[in-house]
């Protein structure tokens, strides 16, 4: 077992493991993933269905499994061509590999304590809490002597992830009409949420959405300063009478079309990868609503693989192994940030049944 270099004592880490949402890569996966994910949620039986059928449409195949084995053998050679020597796990919270498993196998190997990359920027229940939850069920499943497992920090300003972001969104822009740039409209996009998550994501609450804000008001300022934008949301579920944060990415360009807006670069912030709600919700869905207004359109990339994104995660790592690690976080915000949440971050509100 390798420790950490330059590190001594109770602070050794000996793996990373990478800890995702899963998804299904075959029509038979399709259902007992969604009875995962929403397993005592409240979401109604006819949102399944439908959600159902957008897998369906793929063949039952999520694209995210394969974007998580992609970026697990870049961060794999990413920590060796810098000399990085902690084996990297991966895990996810509602398909195979399932965390619980990971984390067996992280025992059986040794592993006495790891940091997680979790595959999401954000604070709040569904982005930061909900998997810190996942970790600590792992564990328990584990047993006694399943290896600590910290979470690292949030990542929504670090260069790693804003810069492809900013990138993405310029490349974006170059698609669309130049001579029409002047009605041309960002419009960035995370997941919903319901807004009692959103009140309460982070030690303040409102961390969900302020956290979105900035990383728009950064993508922004360094894509397309000249430019109006928006945030906005996606992807909603739950039961009709549970308000959730809004417009819906789907009305909001009808607003833009009304008020003569011609063209939109869409850029999902909230996500790391092109996932299904990315290639479904927005690739179909919003574009095809786009179509119908009459509105270019042109969605803009997500880090994915992007070298800056993986180095970010080497980052993260190296804040919390090397002895000068505080002196090595790059980010570009103002927002307070922190590596551990506490314990009364993010409380899950009461759900209506
Ligand atoms: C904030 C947030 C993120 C971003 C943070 C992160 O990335 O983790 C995210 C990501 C994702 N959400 C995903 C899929 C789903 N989310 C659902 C349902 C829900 N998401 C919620 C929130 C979020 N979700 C919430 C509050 C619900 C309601 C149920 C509940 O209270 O938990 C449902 C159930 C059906 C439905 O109602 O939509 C599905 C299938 C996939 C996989 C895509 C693929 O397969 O490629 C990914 C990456
Ligand atoms: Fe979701």
């Amino acid at each position: 077992m390798t420790l950490a270099t330059g590190n001594n004592g109770p602070m050794a880490y000996d793996a990373v493991v990478l800890v995702s949402f899963g998804g299904p890569e075959g029509p038979d996966d399709v259902l007992p993933f969604l009875q995962n994910v929403t397993r005592g949620r409240g979401v109604p039986p006819e949102r399944l269905a439908e959600v159902a059928e957008h897998y369906q449409h793929f063949g039952g195949v999520s694209p995210i499994n394969q974007q998580c084995r992609e970026l697990l053998a870049a961060i794999r050679a990413d920590f060796a061509e810098h000399g990085l020597d902690l084996p990297v796990y991966w895990g996810n919270r509602n398909w195979k590999p399932m965390l619980a498993d990971t984390v067996a196998q992280m025992r059986d190997d040794g592993v006495r304590r790891a940091l997680a990359f979790v595959t999401s920027a954000y604070g709040g229940y569904s982005s930061c809490r909900q998997y810190q939850e996942d970790i600590v069920a792992a564990r328990a499943a584990v047993g006694p002597d399943a290896p600590v497992i910290e979470k690292l920090r949030q990542f929504w300003d670090h260069p790693g992830f804003v810069e492809p972001n900013v990138d993405a969104v310029r490349a974006a822009l170059a698609r669309l009409d130049q001579t029409r740039r002047d009605s041309t409209r960002i419009v960035f996009v995370a997941h919903s949420v319901p807004i009692s998550a959103a009140d309460t994501a982070g030690p303040h609450g409102g961390r969900y959405t302020a956290q979105l804000a900035e990383t728009a008001r950064l993508v922004h300022a360094a894509a397309a300063p000249d430019l109006p934008y928006d945030l906005v949301w996606q992807s909603r579920s739950g039961p009709p009478h549970v308000p959730w944060l809004e417009p819906d990415i789907n009305d909001h360009l009808a607003t833009l079309a009304a008020q003569g807006v011609t063209g939109v670069v869409v850029s999902p912030i909230g996500f790391v990868s092109d996932h299904l709600e990315v290639v479904w919700d927005l690739d179909t869905e919003a574009l095809d609503t786009a179509k119908q207004l009459g509105l270019d359109f042109v969605r803009a990339a997500t880090p994915g693989v992007d070298p800056r994104f993986v180095s970010m995660v080497r980052e993260l790592v190296r804040e919390r192994i090397d002895p000068d690690g505080a002196n090595l976080r790059r980010r570009l915000g103002e927002l307070p940030m922190w590596d551990a949440c506490p314990t009364v971050c993010c409380v899950p509100p009461r759900r209506p049944s």
